[in-house]
């Protein structure tokens, strides 16, 4: 096992492009209480990403709180994929009753994103919660039109989530559609993750653990913002996963099925036992990295190097220095 002071950096390539990835990489840090996942997209800065670290740290320093459940469903997640291998995904997803579908992904049509809902449907039937994901990509005009269309589509859809990309517009879209509104990226990406539900302007919050900076602060988000909460991952390993779930496993309520089940995304993982549903649910635990499994998947040396610039940057933030301003 690897030198547990030095971070070990791993990549690994998706199954499915995902989030415009075609690959995923980040780093595991290990500490008294265990291991933790620093894994921020590289669109995030050093600033953005000072949350992703104190997450790892707090899962490698201190563990996380203790659970009220011991399994937590999840959803299925459905890239922006034809109709059949929409349906393939659901009737494979290891007994998931929910399914979270992409939609409004560059270049293809509301057709497409219809026939794959209708597909979604079919394999899920008429018991199954279907939600969308458009990831801030409509104006409030075309979101009104479009959750109209995919409500239909899909046979009723559970919420849509970030439809649109500001609190004002979401407060506004709102307003006009039956369809719940869930809040993604005005979360995750806000200097204040409750200004959203103090506008009013989404029925649910998604909470993902690293962006927002650990499970406890996830737990203070979902206590302080009177809406109920969704957890969701950021495409980690089981590593990172085993956050999600500790999130999912604390929260006093779970009135949705948590979008944790993303390790079937990437082609491989860093630990033997992933967190892949039972079910349709993760048993509550926390898979351990495998040595062979680091070695075969270790970054190579620039992808290392990039890394480790990436953490001496974000540790540099966190000890109060700005990185943008060289000396
Ligand atoms: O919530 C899920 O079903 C899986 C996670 C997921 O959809 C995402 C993870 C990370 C970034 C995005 O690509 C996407 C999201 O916007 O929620
Ligand atoms: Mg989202």
């Amino acid at each position: 096992m690897p030198d547990a002071s030095s971070p070990v950096v791993w990549s690994v390539p998706m199954r499915t492009r995902f989030r415009g990835l075609t690959s995923r990489d980040g780093v595991l840090v290990r500490g008294d209480a265990g291991w933790g996942e620093f894994s921020p997209f590289w669109d995030y800065d050093a600033q953005e990403s000072a949350a992703w670290w104190r997450a790892a740290r707090e899962a490698a320093d201190e563990g996380w709180p203790d659970p009220v459940r011991d399994a937590v469903p999840v959803n299925v997640t459905v890239p922006a994929v034809d109709p059949e291998e929409a349906h393939r995904l659901v009737r494979a997803s290891g007994g998931c009753r929910t399914a979270k579908v992409k939609v409004a992904e560059p270049g293809q049509t509301q057709a497409q994103e219809e026939a794959r809902l209708e597909a979604v449907r079919d394999a899920l039937g008429p018991d199954g919660a279907i939600r969308v994901d458009a990831n801030a990509a409509w104006d409030v005009e075309t979101a009104v039109t479009r959750l109209a269309a995919l409500d239909r589509a899909a046979g009723g859809l559970e919420y849509a989530e970030q439809p649109v990309p500001t609190v004002a517009d979401l407060a506004a879209l709102r307003r006009r559609t039956s369809v719940r509104i869930a809040a993604d990226e005005s979360v995750r990406r806000a200097a204040d993750p409750l200004a959203v539900a103090r506008a009013h302007a989404a029925d649910v919050l998604v909470l993902k653990v690293q962006p927002l900076g650990g499970v406890r602060a996830c737990l203070r988000i979902a206590h302080e913002c009177g809406l109920p909460v969704v957890v969701s991952s950021a495409l980690e390993t089981s590593v990172g996963l085993a956050a999600g779930v500790a999130l999912a496993a604390a929260l006093p309520e779970l009135p949705f099925a948590s979008g944790l089940a993303t390790a079937r995304l990437l082609t491989a993982d860093v630990v033997a036992d992933p967190l892949l549903p039972v079910d349709g649910a993760l048993p509550v635990r926390r898979p351990e990295p495998d040595a062979a499994l680091l070695d075969r998947h270790a970054a190579d040396p620039a992808l290392t190097a990039r890394w480790t610039a990436r953490v001496a940057a974000v540790r540099s933030v966190l000890a109060g220095h700005d990185p943008r301003r060289t000396a």
